[in-house]
């Protein structure tokens, strides 16, 4: 379907008479109220012509900017709801179809191909003289790390509800995202048009099942004969306006209408709304005491002293998702996306207004009782600090590194120093994009968002700051409590934005080059790849010589590929994709193993010993009382103990009955290790010798997890002085000592196989449940850990009679009472605007209700459980998971992985 704004000239000529006009729509427009009542929506004709979004002097107007971004599950609709919004704000000319594959959002080539977001793509418009800065987000589980990495740089979001739907486990999954990340959000209930779609039953779902306060906004119309009824339009709660599109236009214009109109035309939606309207009000006024105080003075609540609360409501409480203002519409159908962004500018937060950012020194010395998560950034106009969100290789510039400025201001040319990696580059482009277009631009100023083009090593979440800052310290902010060591200062050098947690990759897969003259091409195509992606991983499995790409889930790999095969011209393949299962110590040894490595390489002779035991993590080792020790935590739930054995024990304490000696003290380390081994290239050495040891069990050639290696290194008969035992000496010693008690532990039968064990939330048709649940529960090894009752749900909501929202005047009132939904939560009736009183909220009307199923499920049970699962309950059911732990496998997931044999 293409829909080049028809109607449009119309409707800057004469109201009604489009070609899309309905009967009713003419008879209404003879009516002559309408002259009185009827007025445009304004500005959504002013912002038809296609500028190319703000001018340079808005676009720098804080107050006037939104960093926002669209969070949902898959398929509820945002990149629809997207290409309206650039429809409608003048940015583009005609609205791209998600399945057509020519929406602007969804750019790179398998993105259209699937019909899915995969990466998120920042793009920024105008709406109604402000600057929105929209960063995609992708909805598929596969792509957690994606959705949080711009949620971060996040200051408001846009949660999207499928009104058929509505909320399912996906859903949940995102919104507890958001929480974390304290994002205010608004919610938009879309899809109304379609059949078994009630956005009464959506609301009450958000209530139960997020646990948030929802605050209905908006009430949706639906018009027609009896049983054919379309929706058509929506009341906005706030401004006391009845907003109806024309049928089958591109809804770049809608009529709008007083109450008064609506009370004389449309009565039973008019008497809907009055009722909505007082349950706004009641639920601002237990929530915000200024609203009330403004009300008792003046009698009245005027539309801008709702917005002013709700936004407040919405700034200070939805981060933490305990209430949002629920809106609605039909992106598809072009019904309700006009209100929405105005939604965006009025309620959610500008740059300015949100919270202080969580930084962190890593390695700074920690303060013992503080966390050391607390440090917020101080926001100075001279001092750059910014979060490179995302790295993408683009066909034609080259690496873009889209950032996002939390202090001071970025300038073209600036050489920047980047603190994950402690490399500086130089600034030379600077972009403001536009989906895949961009303008060049001289700066990127504080809390917003832009594209550094030509870096060559900035990753996707790492931390730039100018290289001149680099230089200076920061001064510890002053902490309640203990205090720092007077006089310490950290060097900005290490600063770093919070931050995110990746999950351990689950998949793995081989690359083969094509060739081996193709080796290094693939190996450049990889390092983009990592760049872009930091949730993926390589690996080289030194026996095999094979390269191995892990990552989150199947679909993520398959676009690795990809994207690796298709838009970074590698030639090489991509093996089948494989569970990634880890190998672990279930015992220690009796004995540790002592190993000397000794080679002789080009004549030089290379050598050192180092002594090796493991241990499941669980069971840390006991170094010998003289000696000095450092735990290393490796990830992966590994760790290292190293022990430095003083090459002197001191003398035994002679034996005195009654005046025991205390036990001698170690010496420094300094005094302990010869002066050509410093300590520092010592600990390096066994760290990496570990590293490699633990990359490879010994049943499998699965990566150790859970593993617990101690190191002893004994300077006088371990270390063969500084040209025999180098660096490489005694890695390779430490790993030759490390395999020997891997294989021993083996032979004791002291290994185990582990595998990814999954948390699943599985949405299904109240009527499947028992069907599913067996499913998971006999035929998959599954755990079920229960399912959600609406009681369940009601006791996961705090059921004290308000929460308070901390350091605010604010607390909102429990939406629990006696374990019933208490009455200031309004749920609109799902019947009227549709045919007359047939409340389709009772029981979540008329539809079978779904139903959550949480379970913990080992992963290889999961795989193709999607198919499985849609055709168990008519194609309704769909599923989220994430890694829980990794457990030990027995039976027959075990024999089979045994007979698999290594890979
Ligand atoms: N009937 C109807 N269909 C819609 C509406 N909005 C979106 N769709 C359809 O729902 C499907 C998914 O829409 P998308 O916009 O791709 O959803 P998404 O949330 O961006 O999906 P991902 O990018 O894959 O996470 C498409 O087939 C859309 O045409 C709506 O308001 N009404």
């Amino acid at each position: 379907m293409r829909l080049i704004n028809p109607g449009r000239q119309l409707y800057q000529s004469t109201i009604g008479t489009t070609r899309q006009t309905t009967s009713l729509f003419r008879s209404i427009l003879q009516k002559s109220t309408l002259r009185n009542a009827v007025s445009r929506y304004q500005h959504f004709a002013t912002n038809g012509s296609p500028t190319v979004a703000a001018s340079e002097a808005t676009a720098l107007d804080l107050a006037k900017t939104r960093n926002i971004g669209i969070i949902a599950h898959i398929d509820a609709g945002k990149t629809t709801t997207t290409e309206r919004m650039l429809f409608y704000s003048g940015f583009t000319r005609r609205i791209g179809e998600v399945d057509e594959g020519s929406t602007v959002m969804d750019y790179l080539p398998a993105e259209r191909a699937r019909g899915i977001t995969i990466t998120s793509a920042c793009i920024t418009f105008d709406w109604n003289g402000n600057t929105i800065n929209l960063i995609d987000t992708p909805g598929h589980a596969d792509f957690t790390f994606e959705v949080e990495r711009s949620i971060r740089v996040l200051d408001g979001a846009v949660t999207i509800l499928d009104g058929v739907a509505g909320v399912e486990a996906q859903t949940e999954k995102v919104w507890k995202q958001a929480n974390n990340y304290n994002i205010p959000r608004i919610a938009y209930v879309n899809k109304l048009d379609r059949v078994g779609a009630a956005f009464g039953r959506t609301v009450k779902e958000i209530g139960l099942k997020l646990g948030a306060y929802p605050i209905v906004c908006q009430l949706p119309f639906f018009d027609g004969p009896k049983g054919e009824e379309v929706f058509r339009g929506v009341v906005d709660l706030i401004s006391k306006k009845f907003f109806r599109w024309p049928a089958r236009s591109d809804g770049m214009n809608a009529e709008v209408f007083d109450f008064e109109w609506l009370e004389n035309n449309l009565p039973n939606l008019y008497e809907e709304a009055v009722t909505a309207r007082g349950a706004l009000e009641e639920s601002l006024t237990s929530i915000d005491d200024n609203l009330i105080s403004i009300y008792l003075e003046t009698g009245v609540m005027t539309e801008q002293n709702i917005k002013d609360s709700l936004r407040k409501l919405v700034i200070k409480g939805s981060g933490k998702g305990y209430l949002v203002p629920v809106f609605c519409g039909s992106s598809f159908r072009n019904i309700g996306v006009q209100p929405l962004l105005d939604a965006v500018v009025d309620l959610l937060p500008s740059p300015s207004e949100i919270p202080p950012i969580a930084i962190s020194y890593p390695g700074e010395e920690i303060v013992e009782g503080e966390d050391p998560k607390k440090e917020v950034l101080n926001v100075e106009p001279d001092f750059l600090c910014a979060l490179a969100f995302k790295v993408v290789n683009d066909a034609k510039r080259g690496p873009m590194v889209y950032v996002r400025v939390y202090s001071g201001t970025l300038q073209r040319g600036t050489v920047l120093f980047d603190t994950n990696l402690g490399t500086s580059e130089r600034a030379n482009r600077l972009l403001r994009m536009y989906a895949d277009d961009a303008t060049e631009i001289q700066s990127i100023p504080t809390g917003h968002i832009g594209v550094i083009v030509g870096l060559k090593h900035v990753r996707t979440g790492d931390t730039l700051i100018s290289e001149a800052d680099s230089k200076h310290h920061h001064h510890a902010p002053k902490h309640k409590g203990k205090k720092k060591k007077l006089g310490k200062t950290t060097p900005h050098s290490t600063l770093q934005l919070k931050p995110i947690d990746v999950p351990p990759p689950v998949f793995f897969a081989s690359i083969e080059p094509a060739s081996l003259s193709e080796q290094k091409a693939v190996e450049e195509a990889l390092a983009i790849l990592l760049r872009e992606d930091p949730s993926l991983h390589i690996s080289i499995d030194e026996e095999s010589g094979q390269t191995l790409i892990s990552g989150m889930g199947e679909l993520h790999l398959e676009i690795a590929r990809d994207r690796l095969v298709k838009d970074l011209k590698a030639r090489a393949e991509m093996g089948s994709i494989q569970i990634g299962y880890r190998e672990s110590i279930v015992y220690p040894l009796a004995e540790p193993v002592h190993k000397v490595y000794s080679r002789e390489l080009a004549g030089k002779i290379l050598k050192a010993g180092v002594q090796a035991n493991v241990y499941p993590s669980e069971s840390a080792p006991t170094p010998p009382a003289y000696s000095t020790s450092e735990v290393i935590s490796l990830g992966g739930d590994n760790f290292l103990t190293l022990t430095i054995i003083p090459p002197t024990p001191p003398e035994a304490p002679k034996h005195h009955q009654h005046h025991p000696h205390p036990p001698p003290e170690c010496p420094p380390l300094e005094e302990i290790l010869p002066t050509t081994l410093p300590y520092e290239l010592l600990r390096g050495a066994l760290v990496s010798g570990t590293e490699a040891a633990l990359a490879r069990g010994p049943r499998l050639s699965y990566p150790m997890q859970s593993t617990h290696v101690h190191l002893m290194f004994n300077p006088a008969t371990d270390f063969y002085g500084p040209t025999e035992s180098t660096h490489a000496a005694i890695t390779s010693a430490a790993r030759a000592a490390i395999v020997a008690a891997f294989k021993q532990a083996e032979a004791n039968n002291g290994t185990a196989i582990l595998e990814p064990v999954m948390n699943v939330s599985i949405t299904v048709p109240e009527s499947d449940l028992g069907k599913v649940i067996n499913d998971i529960s006999s035929h998959r090894g599954g755990f079920v850990l229960g399912f959600e009752e609406e009681e369940n749900a009601y006791s996961r909501i705090d059921n004290s009679s308000a929460t308070s929202i901390a350091g605010t005047d604010l607390s909102i009132p429990s939406i629990m009472k006696d374990n019933r939904i208490s009455p200031n939560f309004y749920i609109p009736p799902d019947f009227d605007m549709r045919s007359d009183k047939t409340d389709l909220t009772d029981g979540l009307g008329g539809r079978d209700e779904m139903k959550i199923v949480k379970a913990k499920v080992p992963l290889a049970e999961m795989v193709g459980y999607l198919k499985h699962l849609r055709s168990a309950t008519q194609g309704r059911g769909t599923f989220v998971m994430s890694v829980e732990n990794f457990e030990k496998v027995s039976g027959n997931r075990l024999n089979a992985i045994l007979d698999a044999g290594k890979w």
